[in-house]
């Protein structure tokens, strides 16, 4: 039995429990020190066993002789800890001279060149040593500890209990070959002997940290988490998963997750790699395979999950997904922003982070457009319209062709022109049509002016045909390369949209798009819906030929100064800064930057991770099917909480993208951001509207209730006032969510708590105060919000309420409602 006084809690206390295995978690120990969040935050939750347990003393507020067990109990776990420290050490002193050798040895072997071969003929234990070692830095130093689990294990127990049978009633003895203790860290060390001295989170072996319960203790006798930072050990939390600890385990802590839950949040998300809790871990560890689904509610981690996976991934099939890339995908760059150092953190650099409005490479937007022109943009009748674009005549283009070929006229009308355009469109795209656009021209202009039966004249023309230099002149400017982004600029004519439209949309609203891409061409940037476009239009054209129009540029000019010999007045130089050739960029022009870099194939992925998928409307879900025609997926998200209006089209085109790959859904139901209270408040009026909202269980409880006020005449100063409270009350970042109505107004207040208390975790928040709407905050949080006019938020946004519920969502700990 624990010889110690030291706090103690009952069997798989963890805090909070897997929901329907204990109970949810109305599990909330009073906050520590070093916790981040201050005491007058109080939880006032109870945690079962905490308290019921006659011995528990609790960390903070336990007796010398607890605390002296506690420091104890880490000095212990810091000796193994500075143990794996210096093998690391070793190792990157070894790797670097084993890479150092191989270098030089390619060096010789390439004759001057640098070679990678040799090195890359390290054998497998000194290569993984070599990475671990380099990555130790960067694991070490910016994030919470290399290692961050311990886990005390009776082989007899595992025996015993495979059948989820009560605990044997003999335990094996501390040291006997039964026993064995294993270190979790964010990667896997080994020392010398090639023991284990950590084990890769990731890794088979570490499964039990995740998945062992008291009623599935699967051999754990006790599970404890390292609390660090950097290479010192702040603390440890412990869960017990037997009745009764055996006499040479001690058992401290309150619980790592509420300690976790209960922080201040930066600006930045952290990883939960020693808090994943054993629902969340079985998405995480689920098949590769196929399309993986992760729903529930605001808060639920499925954020966090799903990256996790992706960490998961790399490590259980690495050439695979780091060869062939795995794909996040976010709704803003807010978001990838906030997420950017949760893979780094867990060992990983090589996944794509993109926000949707930058999908397609050199466009990178963050404006959204009207709620009414959004969803048109979004809804795939307006392929009807892209199409015809697509296909139609280049503004401004000639209109016939006058040509004399082989001692014959030809000339050719906008009809004839128009009928080869759509007969070599109908079967290849525009971009890498230019040659067989020419011929089919030549035989069009033969038909005008040939005989049927003369097949030498025939070849004779064909062949002037082909090297004739007022044809060149002619297709350089009927048939010039076409970027897609020039396309979707055409159609700030709302005359021409109206005309290739063909009565797919009304009048107003052709009116609407022109006017969406004037606007476009009047501030030099383009909305996020616009992305969705250019690359529909991108893949109906095809890659813009760059080098053949730079070649037959250069010729170009030859032949003209040539011509110029001849007596020809005047040339036609091509457009070279409109065209797709040359682009030169005048960075004060709006339409160069709107047309600034090239446009290649859209990179293809081998896993597409789709966070918010709830709102990418059915273009957008076609621009990422692009990315992932041979992708696995990753899919998260929360129907009441989507912004896209029309779920029904969006998940047609969603499966569109899917095909028929097997699938496998996982549902989170436990609120781990929100206190309570906050979630009460929002869950209650997401309700009144969207009565089948998926509407989790808040884990943490403060007793602190949101507050609501009066706007009242003058909205900076009553935000002014309430924000002047919250930043003496949360230490981590606060965010004034507001509609566009008053954003122009409140952008002052942003920054404001610069140099202020830092957040939790000794991580500094730069200008604590963001002011930011509501649409930029899906996915993110904050420790406190004050939510602005709600009324206009429901009124002015796309999902309505549902984007509401997003901006009620956003607190971890205080919130108020400025109505
Ligand atoms: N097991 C865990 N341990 C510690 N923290 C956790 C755990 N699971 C989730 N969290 C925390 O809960 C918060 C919410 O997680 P996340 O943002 O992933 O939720 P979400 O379901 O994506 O939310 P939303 O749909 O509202 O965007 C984050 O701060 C996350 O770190």
């Amino acid at each position: 039995m624990s010889t110690s006084n030291a706090p103690t809690r009952e069997p798989g206390q963890t805090g909070a429990p897997t929901p329907g295995e204990s109970g949810p978690d109305a599990v909330a120990p009073a906050p520590r020190a070093g916790d981040g969040q201050r005491p007058a935050e109080g939880t006032n939750g109870t945690a079962p066993g905490n308290g019921s347990n006659g011995s528990s003393t609790g960390a903070s507020n336990g007796t010398a002789r607890g605390r002296d067990v506690v420091t104890e109990q880490i000095a212990v776990e810091q000796a193994h800890v500075d143990r794996v420290m210096s093998e690391l050490e070793k190792a990157g002193r070894r790797a670097d001279d084993v890479q150092a050798e191989g270098l030089a040895r390619g060096r010789i072997v390439k004759s001057g060149e640098v070679g990678y071969e040799e090195a890359a003929g390290l054998f497998e234990r000194d290569a993984l040593m070599f990475h671990a070692a380099k990555r130790r830095t960067a694991l070490d130093t910016q994030y919470e500890g290399l290692v961050f689990g311990r886990l005390d294990i009776d082989h007899t127990l595992a025996k015993a209990t495979g059948a989820a049978e009560a605990a044997p009633t003999e335990l094996a003895p501390a040291g006997s070959p039964e026993r064995e203790v294993r270190y979790i860290g964010r990667l896997g060390v080994r020392d010398d002997d090639y023991e284990p001295l950590v084990i890769d989170w990731r890794a088979p072996a570490a499964s039990p940290f995740y998945r062992a319960t008291p009623t599935q203790p699967m051999g754990v006798l006790r599970r404890r988490v390292l609390r660090s930072k950097g290479a010192t050990v702040v603390g440890v939390e412990d869960d017990l998963m037997v009745p009764e600890a055996p006499d040479d385990l001690v058992v401290v802590g309150d619980g790592a997750l509420m300690a976790a839950l209960t922080r201040s949040r930066g600006e930045r998300m952290r990883d939960i790699v020693a808090t994943i809790q054993a629902h969340q871990d079985e998405a995480i560890r689920a098949s590769a395979r196929g399309v993986t689904e992760i729903t529930g509610g605001p808060g639920t981690g499925k954020t966090v999950v799903a990256l996790h996976r992706a960490a998961f991934l790399l490590y259980s099939d690495r050439r695979r997904f780091e060869s062939g890339g795995i794909l996040v995908l976010g709704p803003s760059g807010a978001y990838t922003a906030y997420i950017e150092r949760v893979l780094p953190s867990l060992g990983e650099e090589s996944v794509a982070l993109r926000a949707l409005g930058d999908v397609v490479d050199v466009m990178h937007t963050e404006r959204f457009d009207e709620p009414a022109v959004a969803r048109l943009k979004g809804s795939v009748g307006i392929r009807t319209l892209l199409g015809a674009a697509a296909r139609g005549r280049v503004p401004g283009g000639p209109e016939q062709l006058r040509v004399f070929v082989a001692g014959r006229a030809v000339r050719l009308d906008a009809r004839a022109l128009d009928r080869v355009r759509s007969q070599v469109l109908r079967s290849g795209q525009r971009n890498v049509s230019a040659n067989a656009a020419r011929s089919a021209l030549g035989e069009a202009a033969w038909a005008q002016v040939g005989d049927r039966g003369d097949r030498d004249a025939r070849a004779e023309f064909v062949d002037k045909w082909d090297d004739h230099r007022d044809v060149d002149t002619f297709m350089t400017e009927w048939w010039p390369q076409v970027d897609p982004r020039e396309v979707l600029l055409w159609l700030a004519d709302a005359d021409l949209v109206r005309r290739h439209a063909r009565g797919s949309l009304t009048p107003e609203d052709a009116g609407a798009l022109a006017a969406s891409f004037a606007l476009a061409l009047e501030t030099g940037t383009w909305s996020v819906a616009d992305v969705a476009l250019v690359d529909d239009l991108a893949a109906r054209l095809g890659p813009v030929q760059e080098e053949v129009a730079e070649e037959r540029g250069f010729y170009d000019i030859e032949e003209l100064d040539d011509l110029s010999q001849y007596g020809v007045t005047e040339v036609q130089p091509v457009r070279r800064d409109e065209g797709a050739s040359v682009r030169v960029t005048r960075n004060g022009d709006p339409r160069d930057r709107l047309l600034a870099g090239r446009i290649g194939s859209p990179d293809e992925y081998a896993h597409v991770l789709v966070d918010e998928a709830q709102d990418l409307s059915p273009m957008q879900w076609r621009m990422v099917a692009r990315r992932g025609r041979h992708a696995s997926w990753t899919v998260v998200g929360d129907a009441a909480q989507a912004s896209w209006p029309v779920p029904a089209e969006a998940a047609a085109a969603r499966e569109e993208a899917f095909g028929t790959q097997p699938r496998q859904s996982f549902h989170m139901d436990t609120n781990y951001r929100n206190a309570r209270e906050i979630f009460d408040y929002a869950a209650e009026i997401v309700r009144r509207t969207v009565p089948d909202a998926d509407i989790p269980q808040a884990v943490r409880e403060t007793g602190i209730h949101p507050v609501e006020a009066p706007l009242g005449d003058d909205p900076v100063a009553t935000v002014r006032e309430v924000l002047a409270e919250l930043l003496t009350q949360v230490d981590g970042s606060i965010a004034v969510i507001t509609p566009r109505r008053h954003a122009g107004a409140l952008s002052v207040l942003a920054g404001d708590g610069t140099g202020d208390a830092a957040a939790a975790g000794g991580e500094p928040v730069e200008g604590r105060v963001q002011v930011v709407d509501p649409m930029s905050t899906k996915g993110l949080e904050y420790d406190a919000t004050v939510v602005v006019d709600p009324d206009e938020i429901v009124r002015e946004s796309p999902g309505g309420v549902r984007v509401l519920y997003v901006a009620l969502t956003r607190a971890a700990h205080r919130m108020t409602v400025l109505s």
